[in-house]
């Protein structure tokens, strides 16, 4: 057993959670007219209400104390103050650095990075505007019209997900476009589109030896000088954004159009950082700033505010909750809001890398769940589509609901009716529809006898399906930003909680590994036969038909 599984804490919930499976949430909604105020609270212009969930006060303070008991206040301050928490890599991981809007300076390896972070976010700025006001001209003076970000994993999902969810704040004539796959179809139907002559791309990669973003860019650039002519037209329109300033160089991108960014940010971790720069760029400085101060907010309520009023505490500790101590596996995030349609893809980067993990700290195989399969899609979309598993199928799915009080479109009815579905939907699932109240609406359908019989059971619904629900004013920068932090900030209390490094993501090289040994392979039409038969099979199946 580890040392986790085997603390008292840990045994303690699990004689709790014994203790509650016999009440459903109904039950305990029934029993207490308090429960919303008990278990809901406010913080940074956000609303969670986290009593459909299956807790009573005992839980909140057995969870708490787990918290405590693994020291989640002393990672905490570990990850603000620059310690080298991601210890697997050697590295910082210091993203809320990037979001510091006080005028503390946070010292790393011995030196204030405030400074440099100021002067990044002032280049970023003077470029923004530079571009927004048109002055910033392509190679046959024309201003620019369109931003292609090429980027992938952390280079992509964070700005491509607040671009699309900052739209109002868009500049109407400015588009932004996002090409992050290697299929090469990605980028072909993004410049189908685009005149060379006015579109500016952004090669954004911390590294800058992605294989998907370099080669993504060097076909980009082929793109661009098919039409100039001119290798000097590089230059007007290609910038770069990443920590390798030689690697940049070698692609032939002018450095001094390099915003540069720092070992200390994690790519997941990284929309804050220069990697913003076609949030910026889109929906201008100011409003990334803005994103940068409502995470900032978001960081203070989370260093401050004790562990049992929390937010991103709480809701790290219902999640392993669900987790661990009732196996739910899997953890949807419903926004009901078309413009968050790409938040649960950048959640399952960061939730997903951070703490899909299977040994802990040292080294050990854990005997606990870690982070669940995140998934989700925009409600009311999902509603016609994956709900009848969650209100019906056989496994335990928890779930955050989110929507903002006030829509950017406001047409006739549509946000009531879509709020009154995320209502419906967190009441449907807390509750859900006993055998009697299904037998009664049958009868007073005038249904009876053994028709009823037959089709009673497929008209009842468990409920007990627990759901946060997050509501917010509006969806602006400031809300974004804390709504993003929150959610940073849970997956890192629990990666303390599991014991996990939760701040690399080695899982992905073997697959890499192996691609770059396959490539070779693929060219020319000798028959392979160097794996095993079913790798070699498919790739003999491919090198027949290729042309
Ligand atoms: O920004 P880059 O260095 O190009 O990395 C892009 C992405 O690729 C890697 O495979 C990692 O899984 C991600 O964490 C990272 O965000």
């Amino acid at each position: 057993m580890s040392a986790l599984t085997r603390s008292t804490h840990w045994q303690a919930l699990k004689a709790h959670q014994k203790t509650l499976v016999p009440t459903s949430l109904r039950e305990l909604f029934a029993a207490d007219p308090k429960r919303f105020d008990k278990f809901s609270l406010e913080a940074c212009g956000i609303l969670l209400d986290y009593s459909k969930n299956r807790i009573d006060s005992e839980t909140m303070t057995l969870l708490a104390a787990l918290a405590r008991k693994v020291d989640v206040e002393g990672w905490r301050e570990k990850m603000f103050a620059g310690d080298k928490i991601n210890f697997t890599e050697n590295r910082a991981v210091l993203h809320t650095a990037l979001r510091n809007r006080s005028s503390r300076p946070v010292m790393f390896d011995g030196h204030d990075v405030m400074p440099e972070i100021r002067r990044v976010l002032n280049k970023m700025r003077e470029f923004t505007e530079s571009v927004r006001s048109g002055h910033w001209k392509g190679h046959t003076g024309k201003p620019i019209t369109d931003i292609v970000n090429i980027g992938i994993g952390g280079s992509d999902l964070g700005p491509a997900m607040a671009c699309l969810a900052l739209a109002p704040y868009g500049k109407p004539d400015l588009h932004a476009h996002f090409v992050s796959n290697i299929d090469g179809t990605q980028l072909a139907e993004t410049l189908k589109r685009l005149d060379p002559a006015t579109t500016l791309f952004i090669v954004a990669s911390k590294t800058f030896t992605t294989q998907e973003t370099m080669t993504n860019a060097a076909s980009a650039r082929e793109w661009l000088l098919r039409s100039a002519h001119d290798e000097t037209a590089v230059a007007r329109h290609f910038v770069a954004v990443s920590t390798n300033t030689a690697a940049v160089a070698q692609f032939g991108i002018d450095t001094t159009h390099m915003f540069e960014f720092w070992d200390w940010v994690g790519g997941r971790y990284s929309l804050w950082s220069a990697i913003g720069l076609p949030i910026a760029v889109f929906i201008g400085m100011d409003h990334f700033e803005a994103l940068l101060t409502g995470a900032f907010e978001m960081d203070e309520h989370f260093r401050k505010a004790p562990l049992e009023n929390n937010m991103p505490v709480i809701m790290a500790l219902i999640g392993m909750w669900h987790a661990n101590f009732w196996n739910a596996h899997s953890h949807a995030v419903l926004p009901y809001d078309q413009s968050l349609a790409r938040f649960p893809a950048y959640l399952q980067q960061l939730d997903m890398e951070s703490n899909g993990k299977r040994v802990d700290r040292s080294g050990k195989t854990v005997d606990y769940n870690t982070g669940p399969v995140i998934w989700g899609e925009p409600g009311t979309n999902g509603q016609h589509a994956f709900y009848q598993l969650i209100h019906q199928g056989t496994r335990l799915v928890s779930a955050d609901f989110l929507a903002p009080v006030e829509s950017h479109n406001p047409i006739g009815e549509h946000h009531a009716i879509l709020l009154s579905n995320f209502f419906a939907q967190t009441e449907a699932l807390m509750k859900g529809k006993t055998a009697e109240e299904a037998r009664v609406e049958l009868e007073a359908a005038g249904m009876k006898g053994a028709a009823l019989k037959q089709l009673l059971p497929h008209k009842v619904f468990p409920g007990n399906s627990p759901t946060n629900s997050i509501l917010f004013q509006k969806l602006d920068p400031r809300t974004l930003g804390a709504l993003i932090a929150l959610y940073e900030h849970k997956v890192f209390v629990q990666g303390m909680i599991w014991n996990l490094n939760s701040f690399d993501q080695w899982g992905v090289e073997l697959g890499k590994q192996l691609a770059q040994k396959i490539l070779p392979e693929l060219a020319g039409k000798t028959v392979v036969n160097t794996h095993d038969t079913s790798t070699n099979g498919l790739i003999n199946y491919f090198k027949q038909r290729k042309l």
